[in-house]
């Protein structure tokens, strides 16, 4: 047994390393006050700085003194945007921007590219830079920090108000209660835990942080504030979420942050086959959790469905929602009976179906393929662990210890094992050390913006949800003007293990390390090559790439290879190769991969693409076609 690639069951997610960091507090906490009592701080906090890499002429600068990072457009664009560590645009930056946009107006027919002056530097800024709740387990991690103070907050001003006064009827007391009843509904599934050791549960749990972001998008901010805010007399309730929030620095997650999330769940559920009946209690794929869905978690998710026009998923929601109403508290079942009684006939309207009975009849050969972004359901099975390696295939496969490629691996020789023949895949296993992946994740996680995909035009970056994650690039070749010894070693490691040029300038790409967070994050099938290699920045094309996994994922995460019907579980301190580029500079179509959606705990993951021009010798072309 070689250990590594073909996935067995998940492991238990409390055994894994899937929860935030300790240096991922850093920066977590820098926003909080320090001395509330809710924190229990386990010595979480690390006060070390980490040697932050300077991106010197890239697009990044970051400076470790003041945490102030600019993102700098000038090769691209000719703008430069300020950003605070944070995240935001600061006003320079949306200065620079304004300015910029000016002067291309008023230059009017003059040149740069159509395609250059269509994009809004604004709204891209704005896409990548926003706090994306959803997608950033840290961002939900702070979140979670926040409501809890929300929550003590409130709890005392509905203990110690003057009670008696307030007619049972008060409506702004009423969403009061309510809200109250849906954060403390998740205490069990929480085991009571508090502060940051509850906002890692919260985080990990894709239900979880779709139900903080549901209760606060929906219950606290929309409909708890909105009804108080009409009478002056409730000012303390506004003024104690207000606060909670603008203290720590954070914006209130919007409807754009609770679709993220409705996406991340309906993504996990149709990737994997899972059912609403068993998401409800809690239950995703082979992990049992704690966590139970309230009525309005379903009908929230039916109703955006519907939208998606993906009935069949729909018709699994309400039917959960119907199942919940025994579980209301009798005074509220009436109203319960009805919103969910209206959905169901939303959903008839909109099938077409007069009776609810047939519904499920009706809709079972649907299979959501049309679902928006969503591709055919079978096209998913090597994320599920459906594998279809023949014998004669699995009899190709070895894995063993090399010492012989370079006498640097004498002492301490590489795990190798080959994942498959042709096209190779391989895996090394114990490839990077925990403190490298330390340095690597504390170097990044200031830096982690929206990850985009490459614009047709190649010309920019667009944000879809074809990839969904937190995305840093660490400039780790430019050691010319700052060589980094950790990553340096690293990239020496990979040259002997390649046999390839890393190091030399243009010869790999900076490492780009991505976080998919917890709520269904992925990255749909793809080609890493590029393929108009000779107009692409000079390098040529993606040739090889490494992938490592910085984390273990408990459950989902894995990447996939659908046409070699292969897919890699991810294993902390392995990496993966393959070669995206055949010798006759076209893409290998068979080395289609994807980044499967995240079902459980957080992947993170550092990718290192090997480049063309300055391997040519090593990695010759050929004027065959066929190779
Ligand atoms: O995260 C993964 O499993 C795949 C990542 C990938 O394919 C990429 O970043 O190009
Ligand atoms: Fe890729």
């Amino acid at each position: 047994q070689c250990g590594g690639g073909h996935p067995s069951p998940s492991p238990n997610y409390e055994d894994s390393d899937t929860y935030l960091h300790n240096s991922d507090w850093d920066h977590i906490r820098r926003d909080f006050d320090e001395d509330e009592d809710i924190f229990d701080s386990h010595g979480l906090y690390d006060e070390e700085e980490s040697n932050i890499i300077n991106d010197e002429d890239g697009h990044y600068h970051y400076d470790p003194e003041t945490h102030r990072q600019t993102y700098d457009y000038e090769q691209e664009h000719g703008v430069k945007i300020e950003v605070d560590y944070k995240g935001s645009v600061t006003e320079n930056g949306k200065e620079d921007l304004a300015k910029h946009l000016e002067i291309q107006s008023d230059e009017g027919g003059s040149e740069p590219d159509a395609e250059a002056l269509e994009f809004d530097f604004r709204e891209d800024a704005e896409e990548r830079l926003r706090p994306n709740y959803a997608l950033d387990h840290r961002k939900a991690a702070k979140l979670a920090l926040v409501e809890q103070k929300v929550y003590i907050k409130l709890t005392v001003i509905s203990l110690f108000d003057t009670r008696d006064q307030i007619p049972s009827d008060d409506n702004c007391y009423i969403s009061l209660k309510k809200y109250l009843k849906e954060f403390e509904h998740d205490t069990k599934a929480l085991n009571g835990t508090t502060g940051y050791i509850r906002a890692t549960n919260v985080t990990a749990n894709p239900l979880l942080t779709y139900r903080m972001i549901r209760r606060v998008v929906s219950v606290l901010t929309s409909s708890l504030m909105e009804i108080c805010a009409v009478d002056e007399k409730n000012s303390e309730i506004i003024e104690a979420i207000e606060s909670s929030f603008s203290a720590s620095n954070l914006t209130f997650p919007t409807s754009i942050d609770l679709n993220d999330a409705l996406l991340g769940i309906t993504r996990i559920q149709f990737v994997y086959g899972l059912n609403a009946s068993d998401l409800r209690v809690g239950k995703i794929g082979n992990l049992r959790t704690n966590v139970t869905l309230s009525i309005d978690d379903s009908l929230e998710l039916a109703n955006y469905l519907m939208e998606l026009k993906a009935y069949a998923l729909a018709y699994q929601w309400l039917t959960a929602a119907t199942l919940s109403i025994n579980g209301v508290p009798k005074g509220d079942r009436k109203s319960a009976t009805e919103r969910v009684e209206s959905a169901w006939e939303t959903l008839l309207t909109l099938t077409k179906l007069k009776r609810k009975d047939i519904v499920h009849q009706a809709l079972r050969g649907e299979r959501q393929e049309q679902i928006n972004e969503f591709h055919p359901y079978a096209k998913y099975a090597t994320c599920r662990g459906e594998f279809n390696i023949s014998e004669e295939d699995q009899a190709d496969l070895v894995c063993f210890l090399d010492t012989y490629a370079d006498p640097y691996w004498t002492i301490n020789p590489l795990k190798v094992e080959l994942l498959n023949f042709d096209p190779p895949l391989w895996q090394f296993h114990d490839f990077i050390s925990d403190d490298t992946m330390a340095y690597i994740k504390k170097a990044a996680v200031p830096m982690f913006a929206r990850g985009g995909i490459i614009h047709e035009s190649k010309l920019r970056t667009e944000y879809t949800n074809y990839r969904t994650s937190m995305l840093a690039w660490l400039y780790d070749h430019n050691y010319y003007y700052n060589p980094d010894p950790v990553l340096f070693k690293l990239n020496k490691r990979m040259e002997l293990l390649t046999g390839l040029e890393i190091i030399k300038p243009k010869s790999s790409h900076a490492l780009q390390v991505v976080d998919y967070g917890s709520l269904g994050g992925h990255y749909e099938f793809h080609h890493d090559a590029i393929e108009e290699a000779t107009d692409w920045s000079g390098t040529g094309d993606r040739i090889a790439t490494l992938l490592m996994f910085l984390s273990d994922v408990p459950a989902g995460g894995y990447t996939a290879f659908p046409d070699l019907g292969i897919a890699v579980r991810p294993e902390k301190g392995s990496a993966i190769l393959w070669f995206p580029l055949r010798l006759n500079g076209k893409a290998d179509h068979r080395a289609l991969h994807g980044g499967c959606p995240v079902m459980f705990g957080t992947k993170l993951v550092a990718n290192k693409w090997i480049l063309h021009n300055e391997n040519f010798l090593k990695y010759q072309c050929s004027l065959n076609p066929d190779v």
